[in-house]
């Protein structure tokens, strides 16, 4: 029997994702997984390896890429970053709904797979409001977080095209947010529930 299915959150940097992920996680424990993506930028505070992501140097991230390790991948705001095929399995042998927050240009190449998985843009009530987060955020600095409002104005763009997204949510209130998404992943998490009730 297929697994369920997993899900895609994409949106401008800043947007609310994994604020939104971690919700999802806290609340629905053994139900969702991670796909621990691989990049080249450097941890922030408090981001541990193997669990925000693998961090790993352009040599070795090109290394994987070009052994076909990777699902897809991205250079975004002066990084690398990409979805391993081990990521995607590792979640998908444990029968849970598999989490994957990747970029515009991740979304683009997964369409690409045969991944199937339902696609939810989060995007901010507007690019002000989306500035101020990032800013209050701290984690960028002026440059890098020039060249993400930069991407967030193209994926705002793009993310308007009929059909790209099964789901838009806009994180303005963030609790309603959050109601939003889990309306949207309802169906996907019975099956998981359900699944474990039996076993
Ligand atoms: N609804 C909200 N109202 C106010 N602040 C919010 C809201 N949602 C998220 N934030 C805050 O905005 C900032 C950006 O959120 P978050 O880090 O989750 O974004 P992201 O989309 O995962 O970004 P990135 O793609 O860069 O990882 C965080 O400091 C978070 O606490
Ligand atoms: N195409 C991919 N995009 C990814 C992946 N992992 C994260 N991301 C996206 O990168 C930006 C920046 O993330 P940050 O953690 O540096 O703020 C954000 O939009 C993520 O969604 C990936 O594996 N592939």
């Amino acid at each position: 029997m297929a697994g369920p299915r997993p899900v895609v959150l994409s949106g401008p940097s800043g947007a609310g994702k994994s604020t939104l992920l971690k919700m999802l996680m806290k609340e629905f424990e053994g139900v969702f997984g991670f796909s621990v993506s691989h990049t080249t930028r450097k941890p922030r505070p408090g981001e541990e390896n193997g669990k925000d992501y693998h961090y790993v140097s352009r040599e070795v991230m090109q290394a994987g890429i070009d052994k076909g390790d990777f699902i897809e991948n991205a250079e975004f705001s002066g990084n690398m970053y990409g979805t391993s095929k081990v990521a995607v399995q590792d979640v998908q042998a444990r029968n849970l709904i598999c989490i994957l927050d990747i970029d515009m240009q991740g979304v683009k190449n997964i369409k690409k797979t045969d991944l199937n998985p339902i696609y939810i843009s989060i995007q901010p009530p507007s690019m002000d409001i989306l500035e101020k987060r990032l800013r209050d955020r701290k984690t960028e600095s002026e440059e890098s977080l020039q060249k993400r409002l930069q991407a967030a104005n193209v994926d705002l763009q793009i993310s308007k095209e009929a059909g790209l997204f099964d789901v838009v949510i806009v994180n303005n209130d963030l609790e309603e947010a959050y109601r939003d998404l889990k309306g949207a992943l309802l169906e996907e998490i019975q099956k998981v529930q359900k699944g474990s009730a039996k076993a």
